[in-house]
């Protein structure tokens, strides 16, 4: 819509190339809004309720009579604003795939009173949930005198299986001060009909799903149950993750605060192990799958020698491997500090432990504590060598590090994000996910969210940084099951302007 631009939408509802390649099922209905301009430019644009729902009354921004707004020169985004994907350019290449852009437009689809909005949080915790949930809030009752709102309780099985919680920004005040989530989360219990069920029943019209990649999934189910009934309901998906798994965005609220915290642990492991001769400190850090935390500690810290991620496979024995690093390191320097990614290794630790195939209420891959394991192995080496005696202490902060409130800087982009999810819901957008991108607030399809997941590219420049501060084997001699990811679009390291 509002689009001088050529329009290309998939109306047969057959399986679907994106412009990035990648194939998208047919069973995820709805059509891809693709735009397309001059000299190569994509939008990829977010479904709206007129696509579906003809002859929506509009009404002007509230925003407009606001005195903190009104003085902004230009406050409201100009309709066929967008950001591009990828800011590095080629003097000849393609103008590529663009997003629209993030914040207030001139009309609304929604009367205040009309507004009946519920919040949910799903999966694991994040610090700045809070937050999130106070600026939903808070943003909809100061701009747009939205009053009712409804915190629906323990995730997504809250819909039906729970009682809502009034929300208030009085009731919300100094909820960011505390980490968690006032509205409690849960994993699995996604059932699309009793879900949409309930929204339709309780007169919602606004849904705010706060969580990562499999709450985004669930959201885009949502979304296209919403449709195919016909309902004025915007569906708006906030992305979480303390992992930084979710692609496309620049990086996910709570990374930042994780990164600090794990200096903490860090800077205790090295205190532990430069106490001692031959001290070994290992911290276990968060990465199911991305080992951005761990790397991201490890390079701000630079107390670590090693640090191991799910995307680069390690070895233990003979040359190259961990063992004989670690003999140097400590024949070098009489002490190191090991940082672990939770997801690490995790073959490695499946050939000594049992079955691998447990999964949580989500369908999400139960992990064995590689910590455990790795620390475990090396003890145990040095003690069968007899040359080298050691001091191995083990810290895992993983959960205190989730459990905390956000630093101010993720408050401040918590707010942001959760300003510009709600200004779209008002403009009638609907099924995306409000994230930034280079920089800029977004709205995102949901399936750009949902197709692949975020990884540190290990032939990247911001792996070899981390290679040469830390000085440790690339174990590039093992079989490298990883080539298959570096052949992804090498652009998702964070945020803009460190690679
Ligand atoms: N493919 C999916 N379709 C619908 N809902 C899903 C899907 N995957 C996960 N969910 C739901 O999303 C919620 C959160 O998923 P989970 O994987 O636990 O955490 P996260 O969203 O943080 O990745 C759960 O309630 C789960 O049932
Ligand atoms: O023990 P839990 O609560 O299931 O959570 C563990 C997982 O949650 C995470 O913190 C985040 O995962 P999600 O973003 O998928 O919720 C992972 O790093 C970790 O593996
Ligand atoms: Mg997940």
């Amino acid at each position: 819509m509002d689009s001088n631009f050529s329009s290309l939408s998939n109306h047969n509802h057959t399986p679907f190339i994106t412009p990035n390649g990648f194939l998208r099922p047919k069973s995820m209905a709805s059509d891809p809004k693709i735009v397309t301009g001059a000299a190569g430019y994509i939008l990829e644009d977010v479904p709206h309720l007129t696509d579906y729902i003809p002859d929506l009354p509009t009404y002007p921004n509230p925003l407009q009579d606001n005195p903190a707004y009104s003085v902004v020169k230009q406050y409201f985004v100009h309709v066929d604003d967008s950001v591009p994907q990828k800011v590095v350019v080629h003097k000849d290449g393609a103008r590529g795939v663009h997003f629209r852009r993030a914040g207030p437009r001139q009309k609304v689809y929604f009367e205040a009173d009309e507004v009946k909005a519920a919040i949910v949080t799903c999966g694991g915790l994040c610090p700045g949930l809070n937050t999130v949930i106070r600026e939903l809030v808070c943003g909809l009752h100061h701009m747009y005198g939205v009053k009712k709102v409804l915190g629906i309780n323990g995730g997504y099985r809250g819909f039906y299986a729970r009682n809502t919680i009034n929300l208030t920004p009085k009731s919300v005040n100094d909820i960011h001060k505390r980490g968690g989530t006032v509205l409690g989360t849960s994993r699995g219990g996604h059932d699309t009909k009793k879900i949409v069920d309930s929204i339709q029943d309780r007169g919602v019209n606004q849904v705010y799903i706060i969580g990562g990649d499999g709450t985004q999934k669930g959201a885009a189910a949502i979304f296209e149950e919403v449709r195919r009934r016909g309902l004025k309901v915007s569906v708006v998906g906030i992305p979480k993750t303390i992992d930084n798994d979710i692609p496309v965005i620049d990086k996910s609220f709570g990374f930042d605060t994780a990164v600090e915290e794990a200096q903490r642990a860090i800077n205790a492991a090295h205190v532990e192990a430069e106490s001692v001769e031959n001290g070994i400190g290992v911290v276990k850090l968060m990465g199911r799958h991305s080992g951005f935390i761990a790397m991201y500690a490890t390079l701000a810290s630079r107390d670590v020698d090693c640090c191991l991620i799910p995307e680069s496979p390690f070895y233990l024995e003979g040359p190259g491997g961990l063992y004989e690093y670690i003999e140097k390191r400590l024949k070098e320097n009489g002490h190191m500090v090991i940082v672990i990614a939770e997801g690490a290794g995790q073959e490695l630790v499946s050939e000594s432990a049992q079955s691998m195939s447990e999964k949580d209420a989500s369908g999400n891959k139960l992990l064995q504590d590689v910590g455990l394991w790795i620390s475990h192995k090396i003890r145990d080496h040095f003690a069968e060598q007899k040359t080298l005696p050691i001091t191995l202490k083990y810290i895992d902060p993983t959960y205190m590090i989730r459990a905390i409130p956000s630093n101010a800087s993720d408050n401040v982009y918590c707010t942001l994000l959760a300003q510009s999810a709600v200004h779209g819901a008002m403009a009638g957008y609907t099924g995306y996910t409000s994230g930034l991108v280079n920089g800029r607030q977004t709205y995102i399809p949901f399936y750009r969210i949902t197709e692949k997941q975020n990884y540190v590219v290990i032939t990247d420049r911001m792996w070899a940084r981390l290679l040469s501060s830390t000085n440790q084997p690339s174990f590039l001699d093992t079989k490298d099951d990883n080539e298959e990811k570096e052949e992804e679009e090498p652009l998702n390291e964070l945020p803009d302007g460190h690679c």
